[in-house]
């Protein structure tokens, strides 16, 4: 077998604990072999384990658990036992000093950061409750019986750079949502939840529950819910009874409600959100005029079932070899091609490993760019927005025009290089302007937090978990960065080379070739997205199913791309065939010339 480097993880024997599913779960399951149509919550795509993948269902664990008291405790440095260094005072003493002020740019452009953000959306959520005070963790510390989920806020320095000019001396963090205290199931050591189904299978935008899922249909002819705003066709707002909030943020007049709770983050994922609600109802007006008898229910789960395709496709052949490498792709098995369809095999967990989504998943966070420009059609700058400043909140992108702009601006500005540090506004201003507690983040400070808040293995170790080379002391570390001056820089702060944190030794990696990571990084991003691809029986490629497309349908299927998706879905005039490529003017595709055509969708409705 040459799929090497991924069938090493799996061959490491990666304990599924079925506690969850044998003790938490008293819901029995009958499940259909013929079913031709995904369940809304992913349960029943694993026929002998219904709950596999499916939402609100527990992370797997690639390793054991690194607690300090072996269940829930944050982790501790190795020699002494003390706490680690606070995750801001590793923020600003390695990657801060070295952050350029502006971003340097990619080879890409910034529909590789957005197309990624929205794909974890998809497979991923890792929630804190945000329903159990209090709201701002910060405000009850020092405080008798500080609530479990509180006692991990993030410490800041005095003489913080950032912070100092602000006086934040604490950073709210609310501990992820475990088995044992948000949903009363004793699974020790405690293991997080995944609140959204770990298939690639557009949860973001229909919702992972049956009853979300419900509330975005119209229950006619198979759409998802819309609204008219300024002439054109937008998905639905969140109910806010005259309030002019949108998640943390105050006075906007423009909310949407979408299968995932993040929607409306930014406006660049708000395109994203868009388009693809209305790829959906393009598609079930297309197969209605084909089918004209076919029922809601029928055009519904069809429109579906052709979009979770369609980004199944762009996932496995666009995305993945861009932020992995191509050869590396092709070699373990990643790669996706017409004649070598996926093999399903059941007795793979789908679900997603802890350690991809609390970190490894997250290092691409370093390409989320610091500003947002909008273009007109002569390509002439229309308006600039800081990212940080413009979080929840859609205002700028419903004026007529405002969203072929955003897109025009994401297509030719080039992106920002991947590079170990994330930009300077979000590690420092993260949701300005939202409510106090919430406002003025910083997104790497989250990022090492939330490793150690569930539990994650060290970088030494997940570096053995991949199969390279043994770590025992800083000196085996060199050459594995892009600068062997930043051994020096984790020395003053790390005791042991045992302690540093997944995120911070990946951050620091070279990145491998033709790649957008380091080869860590890559090696447990590649194993999450094996398992939710071969252990997902309606992937839209695997053969001999009750739902399997047909070859023409197929053939359909591989003809599109994201840029055909986004000029079908909104009034841009022209758009570069490779929609991660900047500058690449000469190859485009004229809009108006592209259709979709379903025609291997018309069936015999004699039959
Ligand atoms: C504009 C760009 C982006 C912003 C502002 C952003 C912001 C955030 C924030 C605030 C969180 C929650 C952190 C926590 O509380 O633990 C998060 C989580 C996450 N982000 Fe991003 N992100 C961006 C792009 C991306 C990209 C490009 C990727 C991957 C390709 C990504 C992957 C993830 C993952 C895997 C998580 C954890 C999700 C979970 O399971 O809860 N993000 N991001
Ligand atoms: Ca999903």
């Amino acid at each position: 077998d040459s799929f090497d480097e991924v069938n090493l993880i799996k061959t490491r024997k990666v304990v599924i604990d079925n506690t969850f599913y044998e003790k938490c779960v008293s819901k029995q399951f009958t499940c259909y072999s013929s079913a031709k149509y995904r369940s809304m919550d992913g349960t029943c795509n694993n026929l002998q384990n219904p709950l596999w993948g499916s939402s609100f269902s527990p992370y797997i664990r690639l390793d054991k658990a690194y607690y300090a008291d072996g269940n829930f405790s944050m982790r501790v440095q190795f020699r002494d036992g003390k706490p680690l260094p606070s995750a801001r005072t590793l923020q600003v003493g390695i990657f801060w000093m070295q952050t350029p002020s502006w971003d340097i740019p990619d080879i890409n452009n910034y529909q590789v950061n957005q197309f990624g953000q929205y794909l974890a959306h998809d497979i991923t959520l890792m929630p804190s409750n945000f329903a159990v005070p209090p709201n701002d963790c910060c405000e009850v510390q020092g405080q008798k019986n500080i609530p479990l989920s509180c006692q991990a806020v993030i410490k800041v320095e005095a003489n913080d750079p950032s912070y100092s000019i602000i006086n934040k001396t604490c950073l709210p963090f609310k501990r992820a949502m475990t088995a044992a205290i948000d949903f009363n199931c004793p699974i020790f050591p405690q293991i997080p939840f995944n609140q959204q189904t770990a298939f690639i299978d557009a949860s973001q935008l229909y919702g992972p529950t049956p009853k979300k899922a419900a509330s975005l249909r119209s229950f006619q002819g198979g759409k998802l819910k819309t609204e008219e705003i300024n002439g054109q066709k937008f998905g639905i707002q969140v109910q806010r009874n005259g309030s002019k909030l949108c998640g943390g943020r105050n006075n906007v007049n423009y909310c949407f409600n979408r299968g995932d709770v993040r929607n409306n983050q930014h406006f660049g994922l708000i395109l994203y959100e868009e388009t693809f609600l209305r790829f959906h109802n393009l598609i079930t007006d297309l197969l209605i005029e084909l089918n004209p008898h076919w029922i809601d229910e029928t055009l519904y789960h069809e429109g579906r079932r052709i979009v979770i395709a369609f980004e199944e496709i762009i996932v496995y052949r666009d995305y993945l070899p861009i932020l992995l490498g191509k050869d590396y792709c092709d070699s373990v098995g990643l790669s996706l091609s017409k004649d070598n369809k996926t093999v399903y095999d059941p007795t793979i967990m789908p679900q997603l490993a802890v350690e991809f989504s609390a970190a490894a998943f997250r290092i691409p966070h370093n390409v989320a760019p610091m500003f947002y420009y909008f273009l007109d059609q002569n390509y002439d700058v229309t308006e600039i927005y800081k990212l940080n400043e413009f979080m929840g909140i859609a205002d700028q992108i419903v004026p007529i025009n405002k969203l072929e702009e955003l897109l025009r601006g994401m297509c030719y500005n080039q992106g920002r290089s991947p590079l170990p540090n994330y930009n300077p506004l979000i590690t420092s201003r993260l949701f300005h302007g939202w409510v106090k507690g919430a406002a003025d983040q910083d997104l790497a400070s989250i990022d090492v937090q939330r490793g150690r808040d569930s539990g994650i293995p060290p970088y030494y170790k997940f570096r053995e978990i991949c199969g390279f080379k043994n770590i025992t002391s800083f000196n085996d570390l060199v050459g594995i960065f892009y600068d062997d001056f930043d051994i020096g820089r984790l020395q003053l702060f790390y005791d042991s080379v045992f302690d540093i944190d997944f995120i911070v030794g990946a951050l620091l990696e070279k990145n491998v070739e033709g790649g957008m990571v380091g080869e860590t990084a890559r090696c447990i991003i590649a194993d999450s997205f094996f398992r939710s691809r071969n252990g997902d029986r309606f992937f839209f490629d695997v053969p001999d199913q009750p739902g399997s497309f047909t070859e023409e349908q197929l053939d359909v299927l591989w003809s599109l791309d994201l840029s055909q998706l986004f000029c079908l879905t909104t009034n841009i005039d022209q758009l570069p065939v490779d929609i991660f490529k900047p500058l690449e003017v000469l190859d485009m595709y004229d809009c108006k010339s592209i259709e979709l055509n379903l025609g291997p969708w018309k069936v015999d409705n004699t039959g």
